[in-house]
Parts: structure tokens; sequence; C-alpha cells
């Protein structure tokens, strides 16, 4: 048991404002050199970065600047015609996690009609198991993150009705924990990111009835540290990105575009220091290559770049657009699907 907090210190010289600008850049620049070796690296995930990028330009309004036909194209080029699931780059074996990343792509082009929805809905059918759950792939790996690709790749191609919801709600139920959090299996330890992903499906399942709200935000805001930033377990260091996965956990109080988060939906957004948050975020860009990393000084990459922005958008920066705390969209696109996941009140 450690008794000094491991934390950061945020130095005088960090970067105070939101740099657009360079951040727009970095994003309309990532993966022109495909012989990079970080984009080599990163092949494996290459669909969830082309939602993190997408989202993060769409919501700074500067999606314009992505290649919008070259990334319908290589989706349908990653989409399985046999067991109808996507794939995070050709070649690859099709995955919960890939289907959904292009499912939310398209969702935000309006372009659902580029692949073939039965296929899809099939393959997110085929994961389902008896107790609820939902493997990732055909090699039967169980976790909470894959009901809630299942429940939001469904939800945003309105077909729920393909799968046995109150099982599947039953099943994360059955991964709640005392300290109001989930981890990805019944009796996994708690942790910020999977709480993300059950929350999340909750909310689309419109079953947050169910959650123990104090015990869940009480230990979701002991994430914070002295520096402002979250983590995502006891004991870890700060992490940017868990502004996002632990903030997420609370419950907008009134119904604007301004401060929802998932803290926002259990109602505690208050609960998080939010200046302190914001410095933390602010804190980790990187004024010369552009783009947030997870912490101040390290290396920026657009996951992280998403996270950030979304982050600020949920503490109601005005100058990044709406985002849904649910779904990890642009409200603008939920709205045009007229898709409504729960919020605690
Ligand atoms: C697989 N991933 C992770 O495990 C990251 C790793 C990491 C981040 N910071 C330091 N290390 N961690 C992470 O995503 O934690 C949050 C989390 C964990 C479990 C479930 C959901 C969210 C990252 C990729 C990554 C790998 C290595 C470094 C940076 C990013 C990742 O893909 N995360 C997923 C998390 C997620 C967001 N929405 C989801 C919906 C369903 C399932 C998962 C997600 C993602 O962003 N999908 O679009
Ligand atoms: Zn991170």
């Amino acid at each position: 048991m450690s008794f000094t907090t491991k934390d950061v210190v945020l130095k005088e010289e960090r970067p105070k404002t939101l740099l657009l600008q360079k951040h727009s850049d970095y994003l309309a620049s990532y993966g022109l050199n495909k012989d990079d070796y970080e984009y080599c690296m990163t092949e494996y995930l290459r669909m969830s970065g082309i939602y993190w990028s997408l989202t993060a330009m769409e919501l700074m309004g500067q999606s314009h600047r992505m290649p919008k036909e070259d990334i319908i194209e290589f989706i349908t080029s990653c989409q399985d015609s046999e067991s109808g699931g996507v794939s995070a780059s050709v070649g690859h074996d099709p995955h919960m996690l890939y289907t959904l990343s292009a499912v939310q792509v398209l969702a935000m082009y309006n372009r659902i009609d580029a692949i073939d929805v039965e296929g899809v809905v099939r393959f997110i059918k085929a994961m389902q198991q008896e107790d609820g759950s939902f493997f990732g792939d055909k090699w039967g790996e169980v976790d909470t993150r894959f009901s809630f690709c299942a429940v939001m790749c469904l939800s945003l191609l309105q077909r729920l009705d393909a799968i046995d919801v109150n099982k599947a709600v039953d099943f994360v139920l059955s991964c709640m924990n005392f300290d109001g959090g989930f981890g990805s299996k019944p009796g996994s330890e708690s942790h910020a990111g999977l709480i993300y992903c059950c929350v999340g499906t909750l909310s689309i399942c419109k079953r947050m009835d169910a959650l123990h709200a104090d015990e869940l935000a009480w230990w979701l805001c002991e994430r914070q540290l002295p520096s402002g930033g979250l983590n995502g377990r006891p004991e870890k260091l700060p992490d940017l990105c868990y502004s996002w996965f632990t903030m997420y956990q609370s419950t907008l109080t009134i119904k604007t575009y301004t401060t929802q988060s998932s803290l926002s939906m259990l109602n505690r957004i208050h609960w998080v220091d939010k200046k302190n948050l914001e410095q933390f975020i602010l804190a980790c860009q990187d004024a010369e290559t552009g783009g947030f990393s997870d912490r101040p000084g390290d290396i920026t990459d657009p996951f992280h770049t998403l996270f950030g922005l979304a982050g600020l958008s949920l503490l109601g920066n005005p100058s990044i657009k709406p985002v849904n705390p649910t779904y990890c969209m642009p409200q603008e696109t939920i709205d045009r699907l007229k898709l409504e996941p729960q919020i605690l009140h």
C-alpha cells in the first residue's frame, strides 16, 4: 500500500488554451505517410483509428479535411461477406470492436447504406451467448466491452430487436461489484473503461434504474487526483482518456449539450473539480506536433486526441461541438438518428 499518491505535476509553461488548428492539422496529416512506423504498428486497430480521427474532426467542425470516399471504400473492403462482421484492416479477422467503429463512422457520414446491414446484424446476433453475454469474435472471448459494442452498433442500425436485450442487460448486471463498478466478466475488478461500457449498455437499453448510482459515482470521483487528472483504477497514474471514461459516468441535470458526461449521467458532474480537470486536459496538448497525449509531455496519438476533445466538450468548452456521452459521437448525429440513450435525473 503506497502512502504517496502517484500523480503528475503540471509545469508552468504547459498549454493553457485549446490549440484547435494544431489538432486539425495533426489529424488531417495523420496516416498520410503509410510507411510511418506508428502507422504500420497500429494496422490491427485501423478501423478504430478512423473512428477516433473522424469523430475528433467532427467535434472541431473540420471533418471536410478527411478523405470521405476513401474511408467509405476502406470500410466496405473490410466487411467479411460470409460472417457479415467488419475487420480492423483488409485481411484481418472480423471483430465486434471494429464492426462498431465502422458503423459509428458510417452513421456520422449518413452512409449506413455503404455496407450490408443484414450481414452486420447477423454477425452480432451470432455472438450472443445463452447467458446474454457476447463474444468479441469467433475465438470466443467474453467481455462486457462486447455487450456495449453489440447494443451500440444495433441501436445505430435501429435493429436492437435482433438480440435478447433483457439477457444482455442481465449479464452486464451480473458483472456489477460491491463498489458499484463493473468489470469485464462476473467477479472481475472494477475498471473505469469497463464501467463506461456497462453504464453505456444500460443507458442504451434504458435500464439505468439498476445502477447503484451513489456508490458508483463515489468510486468514480475518487479517480480524480491533485493534478486534476483522473485514473482508471486506484493507485494508477492519471491518464487523459480516463477524463472521458470516468467523467462519462454522470447524468446531466439539465437537458443541455454543455454538461453531459457519464458523471453527469449519474447527476454527479459537480463531484468532479471541473476547473482542475480542464487544466489537466489542456496540459496534455502538444504545441509542436498537435494532438493530445495520455499525460503532459508524452507522445500524442489520435485516440487521446479524441478523448481529450470529447472531455472538453463534456466540460462545456464552447469551441467544441456537443458530444453524446453514451455514444461518444457528435450529438447532431444522435439527434438525426432519433436515438435517445437514457440519462438519470
Ligand atoms: C484497446 N485500447 C485500450 O486498451 C486503451 C489503452 C490505453 C489507453 N491509455 C493508455 N492505455 N485503453 C482504453 O481504451 O481504456 C478505456 C477502456 C478500457 C476498456 C473498455 C472500454 C474503455 C484502445 C486503443 C489503444 C491501444 C493502445 C494505446 C492507446 C489506445 C481502444 O481501442 N479503446 C477502445 C475503448 C472504447 C471506446 N468505446 C468503446 C466501445 C466498446 C468497446 C470499447 C470501447 C476505443 O477507443 N474504441 O474505439
Ligand atoms: Zn489513456
